[in-house]
């Protein structure tokens, strides 16, 4: 049987002629123009990002290698006993395209574990830092630290060529993936826990061993698989996904590239919304004493948010413009198994009232809710309710998807990012303005 990586080196030899074609031949064809307000906006809509990991439609949501999530959860090998599938199965998925088999799944899980070791100056580090320090800082740290380890940096400082660079960034990839739920955990029972780290137990899959290494009993073995799963990839424009891309692009290692990503999803408008959508709603309850809030009240809260100039997190999207797919397979998993809890009511409720609140205001583009409006409540209720660790828990899953893009960045052999800008005098003229631009 081939290895992950045979079959990956494979992929790569059968892709490489597409993407040399489309350059040579078709260098030229145009895949849209850039207005002022895509310059000033964020770059919104702008095609100039390529990838095959997972693309994002605005009406359907996510496909991951083609497929939506309820494929994609139905196609994987399941661990047995469980309803979710191997996270690690899913990694060969991102990486070839190809649902593998319950044995090639299974030699992954094996690989991963000969490769989980965190080095001890790893935890020491972490150990240095003032407890109060927000948890994705250490998540981000802790993987900076590592960078030593590379071995991409390491064959790159003695002259590789170029065509082999997918190699050591697989390697330094799956190094990286096997021991990020390790350090996560870690960092969680030694902040919130009282410093009782759990140690990992070699017979589990990432998904199992994560659980119990966050000290968690069954099912949140499945939401871990499922979590990860789900927070991986949306194609490879978002904050987390494109900053890992852009700071590999300089041939900066997968620790360098992967520490920027993870740096850019703890902002609040990207992964950090789940921790603000925890935030809100938990000082709203405070507010009402813990009473059962009436819609009316909910309204009127959601309205104070706006009025205060703040966003509703949780809600809006850069590209989705209906009810994010991730929410609803979480709201699924909450109908199945928490259906009653006074929480996951809550949520629904704002589901229920906040998209006419946001279509009322008139700004948001999109006033469904995203995937962070949801996992909270599931974490909330297998007993996770240190809100601020959320986001730590979407850095394991995101780094699935980034760092399947970044190895396969460097198979294709992707430039150095590098867009030009303008100067705001530059855009007067080209509005017709004023007639001629100053030089800078
Ligand atoms: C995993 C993820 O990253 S999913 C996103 C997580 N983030 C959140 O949930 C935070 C709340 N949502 C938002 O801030 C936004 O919807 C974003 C950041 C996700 C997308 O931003 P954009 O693409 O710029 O959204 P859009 O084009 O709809 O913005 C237009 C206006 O509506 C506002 N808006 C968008 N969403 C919201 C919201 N949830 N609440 C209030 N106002 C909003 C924007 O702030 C913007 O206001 P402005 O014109 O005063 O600058
Ligand atoms: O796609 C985006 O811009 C944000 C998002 O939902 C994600 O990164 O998961």
């Amino acid at each position: 049987m081939a290895t992950l990586k045979e079959t990956l080196f494979k992929k790569i030899q059968e892709h490489r002629p597409r993407t040399t074609r489309l350059v040579k031949e078709f260098g030229d064809v145009k895949l849209g123009e850039v207005t002022i307000s895509q310059a000033i906006g964020g770059a919104r809509g702008v095609k100039c990002l390529v990838t095959d990991i997972s693309y994002l439609d605005p009406m359907e949501g996510i496909r991951f290698r083609g497929m939506t999530i309820p494929e994609t959860f139905a196609a994987l090998p399941k661990v047995p006993g469980c309803e979710y599938p191997y996270v690690e199965g899913f990694w060969y998925l991102l990486l070839t395209g190809e649902v593998p088999t319950m044995e090639q799944t299974l030699q992954v899980v094996e690989d991963f574990k000969a490769r989980a070791e965190v080095p001890r100056y790893v935890i020491d580090l972490l150990r240095t830092m003032p407890r109060d320090t927000h948890p994705m800082t250490m998540f981000s740290s802790a993987i900076l630290a590592m960078q030593r380890e590379s071995i991409f940096a390491k064959k790159y400082a003695e002259g590789m060529s170029k065509m082999d660079y997918w190699d050591p960034m697989y390697e330094d990839c799956c190094n990286l993936m096997a021991k990020l739920p390790e350090i996560a955990a870690y960092i969680y029972r030694m902040k919130y826990k009282g410093d009782t780290p759990i140690a990992s137990n070699k017979d589990l899959d990432m998904g199992g061993n994560f659980a119990h290494m966050m000290g968690i009993a069954k099912p949140y073995d499945d939401v871990a698989r499922m979590y990860f799963i789900l927070h991986s990839d949306h194609e490879s424009g978002n904050v987390s996904a494109h900053t890992t891309h852009l700071v590999a692009s300089a041939l900066s290692d997968a620790y360098y590239s992967l520490s920027a990503g993870i740096n850019g999803l703890a902002g609040p408008l990207h992964g950090l919304a789940n921790q603000e959508v925890l935030g809100w709603t938990q000082d709203f309850m405070n507010k009402l004493g813990g009473k059962v809030p009436t819609e009316e009240e909910l309204k009127k809260a959601l309205w104070d948010t706006l009025n205060s100039g703040q966003v509703i997190p949780g809600y809006g999207h850069a590209v989705l413009r209906k009810t994010d797919p991730r929410y609803t397979s979480q709201m699924e998993f909450c109908q199945k198994n928490l259906p009653d809890y006074p929480l996951f009511k809550l949520v629904n409720m704002i589901y229920k009232v906040a998209p006419g609140v946001l279509m009322e205001h008139g700004k948001a583009k999109n006033p469904w809710p995203n995937v962070d409006a949801q996992s909270g409540v599931i974490q909330w209720y297998y007993g996770l309710t240190e809100y601020d660790f959320y986001t730590v828990l979407f850095g394991v899953g995101r780094a699935l998807g980034v760092l399947a893009n970044i190895t396969w960045d460097r198979a294709l052999g992707y430039a150095i990012e590098r867009p030009k800008s303008v100067t705001t005098a530059m855009l007067e003229e080209a509005a017709g303005i004023t007639k001629k631009a100053a030089s800078n």
